[in-house]
């Protein structure tokens, strides 16, 4: 492009500095002398802005042009992040940015640390999401993310007296410069009402639902570049508004309220995000939400559809949607009423085209995450889905019937609906029954999903099954969040890696020389000086970066045991009590992480680590020896600061809970060694590191399935380790509550008693495996030769390698250069 067209997407320095000066006058009405840090935060985004928006068009057009299929990743949760440092790494402008903005007198980083994150979600499902939108556009795949733009994201977490308190998220309180609302790209959703069947004019039997109340859908595309490509795909979010915003009628007879009630309800559909992560709650507004934007994203699958000119018939060829758990699991009602009611097909041909567009990931096999909808709550909202839902089981059942004659356990096992208390729709068997391909997020996950909660289905159709093991960007979760050791990688193995992280295997060679092991000590370093610094204004507590960084940063929950690290502490600042001259390593616990505002045991959990910290940190005995601090509102952006900080990665979950994780990876990828059990990812990693690179302990799945089977007994192995029933004595006594003995009484008895989790069971092993990592960090040079080993061999989770895989196994669709 020439002249005006040129300098506005010039991607150097000068014009960058041009631009920037333009829109702080143009967009934001100021001049360099009275701009805010916030104008230039924002004049800045919008120049970078500009650049994508420039092949952004261009790939529209590029997939408007071609015959190719489109991922659609439909998710209720895109954890996408701060925005404008991944933006410039992936345009490749990032020295070009902060000599601009040196030559206007700002720095860069402080105006990137401006950034308000756009919470859209709760944890790793939600930032899978993100890298998996990150790794479609890099490999240059068509797709399209589709969402909820939620007005309040997840909530701001608040460590008061040691509890977490929840404070509201105005994530967009200052605008949001990477979004385009569209009002012209916008559907109508029914709600409620009921339906009629009529036959239509060629006497075609046809449903009609008078919808009790209508919502109107409004797209917000937000652009997703590709790194070092001229793809940008788009992320397009809902945002709920009133079909009628003013009710002219209701206000001239002064209902003033009555006038904006229809806008206040449709308003709400996108006001917040669940802050669940697990435990479903399967309240009324959760359900129009995930209806709301999963009909909305299928009417514009549709529309595009007709934008290309191709028949209905080819709409499976030229879409995949896959559903992100079953939150979006309603989409195989919903196309089914679009193709049936709206496009008038009939029964098979709908079903087909159904079953070959969508595709389930499960992300989760706890019993309480299994999202299912009491029949009148659905009914209710959604009359004619739910008859479809109806006829879908029918043709369903007939064909379990004739495979199984007779076993009508397996029937009932088996069928959408829960028959056993009130009646129930199950919404996995839903998504499984109504998708093409059903995959877990790890191997060990997927084998586990096959013999357990979908086991009638895997005998069923085998074929359907498939693994994908979870992956994370390179781009945000290395390049941008460490370059210190991006530096190091460029000049060890060249820039290749950030494309193709396989690459990394270069570094092995490096992992035993001295010169190479003292660079990657100090990078590590450098990075766990400015954790420090974090940590220091976030907590006000002073960290040594020489100790033994040990972090564990994951939504809390008792499957992830943050109180089995925490009893491990506790152990161990017995120990040093006892023992001053113990010859144990400076190590200084680092914990993260929400608890859902409804998970009274995950609270009591923070309070207890805060508890612990209130009294280690304060004891002179342990200054120099022991740390511990629960870091606030994790989130991505501190995620920044912490992975590429971290010695040792806690992945301690009871084995056969964690589907996957991916914090994991990104500890890897970052040279953290990971003290774990073989539960997710974590069997990959180990395999993928080597035995000898990684710290194990704990009990397999198979046995911690037969001891939650045949019973088990806490207390026996609290009656067997002096130092674990020492710990639950000090807790439950109040040295960690200032005295109060009752606080933490719920959390000590239900160990005690239950432990669902095995944490006592895991104790033992877990003590003995951390003493060998105390071992381990005594020998610098062996502690970095497995460091360096791990980051060499964290290739296979990279999302794009994951990306591949569904594009190969489940979407048949490949990367159009
Ligand atoms: C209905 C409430 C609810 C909300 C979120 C969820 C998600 C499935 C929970 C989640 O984030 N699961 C995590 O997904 C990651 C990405 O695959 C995995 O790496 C984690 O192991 C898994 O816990 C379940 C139920």
């Amino acid at each position: 492009p020439g002249g005006a067209e040129a300098a506005r997407h010039g991607l150097d320095a000068e014009s960058l500095q041009r631009d920037v000066l333009d829109n702080l006058v143009s967009l934001q009405a100021r001049y360099p002398a009275i701009a805010t840090p916030h104008d230039w935060y924002m004049a800045l985004s919008y120049s970078v802005r500009d650049r994508l928006l420039l092949r952004w068009v261009d790939t529209v057009q590029r997939y408007a042009a071609a015959d190719v299929r489109v991922a659609c990743y439909l998710s209720a949760e895109f954890l996408i992040g701060p925005q404008l440092g991944n933006n410039l790494l992936n345009l490749g402008i990032e020295a070009q940015a902060r000599a601009a903005m040196l030559a206007l007198g700002q720095d860069l980083d402080t105006v990137i640390a401006l950034e308000e994150e756009p919470g859209l979600g709760n944890g790793g499902l939600g930032r899978l999401a993100a890298c998996y939108l990150d790794s479609l556009a890099t490999l240059q795949m068509p797709a399209l993310g589709y969402g909820i733009r939620y007005e309040f994201g997840i909530f701001r977490q608040a460590i008061r007296d040691g509890w977490q308190v929840e404070e509201t998220d105005k994530w967009l309180q200052k605008g949001n410069p990477w979004e385009i609302v569209r009002p012209d790209v916008a559907y109508y959703v029914n709600f409620g009402g009921h339906t009629q069947s009529a036959t239509d004019a060629e006497g075609r039997f046809r449903v009609r639902w008078t919808a009790a109340n209508q919502v109107k859908g409004v797209a917000c595309d937000t652009p997703v570049p590709g790194y070092r490509v001229e793809t940008c795909n788009t992320l397009r979010l809902w945002k709920s508004e009133a079909v009628e915003s003013f009710d002219l009628a209701d206000f001239n007879v002064g209902d003033y309220y009555g006038a904006v009630q229809e806008k206040v309800i449709s308003e709400t559909l996108s006001k917040v995000l669940y802050p669940n992560d697990e435990p479903e709650m399967g309240k009324r507004l959760r359900l129009a939400q995930q209806y709301f934007f999963v009909s909305c994203s299928l009417q514009d699958m549709l529309r595009l559809l007709e934008l290309k000119g191709e028949p209905i018939e080819r709409f499976a060829d030229m879409f995949v949607a896959q559903l992100n758990d079953t939150h979006p699991s309603i989409a195989v009602a919903e196309l089914m009423r679009l193709l049936l009611d709206e496009r008038g097909l009939q029964w098979e041909q709908a079903w087909d085209i159904t079953r070959r567009t969508l595709a389930y990931t499960n992300h989760t096999l706890l019993p309480e995450a299994l999202e299912t909808w009491g029949l009148p709550l659905f009914r209710s909202l959604l009359p004619r889905p739910l008859e479809i839902i109806y006829e879908i089981n029918r043709r369903f059942l007939d064909e379990v019937r004739q495979r199984h004659p007779g076993d009508e356990s397996r029937v009932a096992r088996m069928s959408l609906i829960d028959e056993s208390g009130d009646r129930r729709i199950r919404m996995a068997h839903l998504a499984t029954v109504g998708s093409h391909a059903v995959n877990g997020v790890a191997a060990l996950h997927s084998s586990l999903l096959r013999e357990t909660v979908l086991r009638d289905f895997a005998e069923l159709w085998p074929e359907r099954f498939h693994n994908v093991t979870n992956g994370v960007t390179p781009r945000r979760f290395l390049a941008l969040c460490n370059p210190g050791l991006a530096r190091l990688l460029d000049e060890t193995v060249g820039e290749g890696w950030i494309a193709d992280l396989t690459r990394l295997r270069g570094l092995e060679a490096h992992a035993d020389d001295a010169a190479f092991q003292r660079r990657w000590r100090a990078i590590k370093h450098a990075n766990k000086e400015v954790l420090a610094q974090h940590i220091q204004s976030a907590t006000g507590v002073v960290v040594d970066p020489r100790a033994l960084f040990d972090i564990q940063v994951k939504r809390i929950h008792e499957y992830k045991r943050q109180h089995l690290n925490a009893l491990y502490m506790v152990a161990l600042y017995q120990r040093l009590r006892r023992e001053p001259q113990l010859a144990l390593a400076p190590r200084c616990f680092v914990f993260g992480g929400k608890a859902a505002p409804g998970y009274a045991m995950a609270k009591l959990i923070i309070r207890l680590i805060n508890g612990i910290a209130e009294v280690v940190n304060n004891d002179p005995a342990m200054e120099g020896r022991l740390k511990v601090i629960f870091f606030p509102n994790f989130n991505v952006k501190s995620a920044h600061h912490i992975y590429p900080a971290a010695d040792l990665s806690e992945q301690i979950s009871t084995a056969g809970k964690e589907a996957s994780g991916t914090g994991n990876m990104k500890f890897m990828m970052n040279g953290a060694l990971t003290i774990g059990t073989l539960d997710g990812a974590n069997v990959e990693i180990r395999e993928e590191a080597g035995a000898e690179n990684f710290f194990l302990f704990g009990l397999r799945a198979q046995d911690v399935e037969r001891l939650q089977r045949e019973g088990y007994r806490p207390a026996d192995h609290v009656a067997a380790h002096d130092e674990l029933r020492e710990a639950l004595d000090l807790i439950a006594s109040g040295h960690f509550s200032r005295g109060e003995s009752e606080v933490f009484r719920p959390l000590v008895e239900n160990l005690m008693q239950w432990d669902h989790f095995l944490a006592l069971a895991d104790y033992a092993d877990y003590a003995a495996c951390q003493a060998r990592v105390d071992a381990a960090w005594q020998d610098p040079a062996g502690w970095t030769r497995m460091s360096i080993l791990n980051t060499a061999r964290s290739g296979k989770f990279s999302s794009d390698r994951a990306i591949r895989e569904y594009g190969d196994r489940i979407w048949s669709l490949a990367p159009i250069g």
